[in-house]
């Protein structure tokens, strides 16, 4: 059997094998513990480096720290409240203002010593303008729910607010067009951590390059993450859409959902503690004559590894801004090409 692991979070190494359609069993980690890999020999001598270089000429060594203002939609959600939290450590000016369907006590919340006011969504029609009129640098930032997606982007394009979309769901291909009519400034992506867009890229290139090379191969696909998630995960949405054009025949509502905590914990392997915010997804490729055979994994526990890649699609943007650039519409593929991974 040719297997490719591929887990995001330590904690998250657990491997799962779908070998018939809805059934999984939990597997043995197939890694190394870190604690037992050789530790590797620090080099001795200095190398000369491209900044040193730079820096011995007396030009500034590391690039000007990028600060603006960010408003993060909706700070009240788990994803927003990460964001907004992963922003002001970045040094950016976070907004002290945001928008929820779930109501907080005193319609304010606490944000690393930040009191953000939040208001109902049904006002940000009024209350935006006056915000970029007060912030004209302002990028806002989406994580609020699928059903609120093409309203929330028809707004921003309305008011051409550049955004970074997070939120999965909604009708994707009218949010892509609603923008490219627009002709806003805008990061769109199911998938904001750095490590799963690599390989969502890699998938992209292999079924560039080798159409059809799974062609005949049965597809199994499971995802699990926490209760509370509304739909089924964008990013295997878009894995799935590689395995088709590799020639897999696969229908979206095939995709088997764990949203059971106590199947989470037994059966998949969620450790406890990330319940209520972990994302593992399991792709299990065989062959037609069942000879062969291959697994792909991406296992993530947390909120971090999205926050930072926010907080970099967002920084990215801001330069593109500034630079005036012909091209608006990107998603983290473009983001990771120009290395702006912090
Ligand atoms: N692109 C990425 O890398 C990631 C995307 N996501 C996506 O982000 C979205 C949010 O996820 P979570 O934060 O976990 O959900 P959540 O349920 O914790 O938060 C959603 C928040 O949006 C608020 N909300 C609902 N309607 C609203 C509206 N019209 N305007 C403003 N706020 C509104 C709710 O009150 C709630 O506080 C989901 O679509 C999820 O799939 C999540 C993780 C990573
Ligand atoms: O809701 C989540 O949590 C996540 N949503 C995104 C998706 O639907 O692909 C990304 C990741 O799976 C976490």
């Amino acid at each position: 059997m040719l297997s490719a692991t591929i887990a995001a979070h330590p904690a998250a190494a657990a491997a799962i094998t779908l070998r018939q359609r809805h059934s999984l069993r939990p597997r043995q980690p197939l890694r190394v513990p870190i604690g037992a890999a050789a530790p590797r020999r620090r080099m001795e001598t200095a190398r000369p480096s491209v900044v040193n270089a730079v820096a011995s000429q007396g030009v500034p060594a590391v690039p000007p720290k990028l600060s603006f203002p960010i408003l993060v939609n909706s700070c009240t959600g788990k994803m927003g409240k990460a964001v907004a939290e992963a922003a002001v450590s970045a040094g950016l000016q976070l907004i002290p203002v945001s928008f929820s369907a779930t109501e907080v006590p005193d319609g304010k919340l606490k944000i690393c010593d930040r009191e953000i006011r939040i208001h109902d969504p049904s006002e940000s029609e009024k209350i935006l303008p006056s915000i970029m009129e007060e912030y004209p640098d302002l990028i806002i930032v989406d994580y609020t729910v699928p059903d609120a997606v093409n309203a929330n982007a028809e707004l921003y394009c309305k008011l051409g607010l550049p955004v970074v979309m997070g939120t999965t769901g909604g009708d994707r291909q009218l949010l892509h067009k609603t923008v490219q009519d627009a002709n806003i400034y805008a990061v769109i992506s199911p998938q904001m951590g750095k490590q799963v867009v690599a390989f969502l890229a890699a998938m992209e290139i292999m079924a560039g390059q080798f159409p059809d090379a799974f062609s005949g191969y049965e597809l199994e696909v499971m995802e699990s993450h926490q209760a509370t998630k509304l739909d089924v995960s964008g990013t295997a949405k878009a894995v799935i859409s590689c395995f088709q054009k590799l020639g897999v025949s696969f229908d979206m509502d095939e995709v088997k959902l764990v949203r059971d905590p106590e199947e989470q914990v037994n059966v998949v392997g969620v450790p406890e503690e990330h319940l209520e915010g972990h994302a593992f997804h399991m792709y299990h490729l065989t062959s037609p004559d069942g000879t062969v055979s291959f697994e792909f994994q991406h296992n993530i526990c947390g909120r971090s590894i999205y926050a930072e890649g926010t907080v970099d699609a967002a920084m990215f943007l801001y330069t593109k801004i500034q630079s005036g650039a012909s091209k608006k519409l990107y998603d983290m593929i473009d983001v990771l090409r120009e290395g702006n991974m912090r």
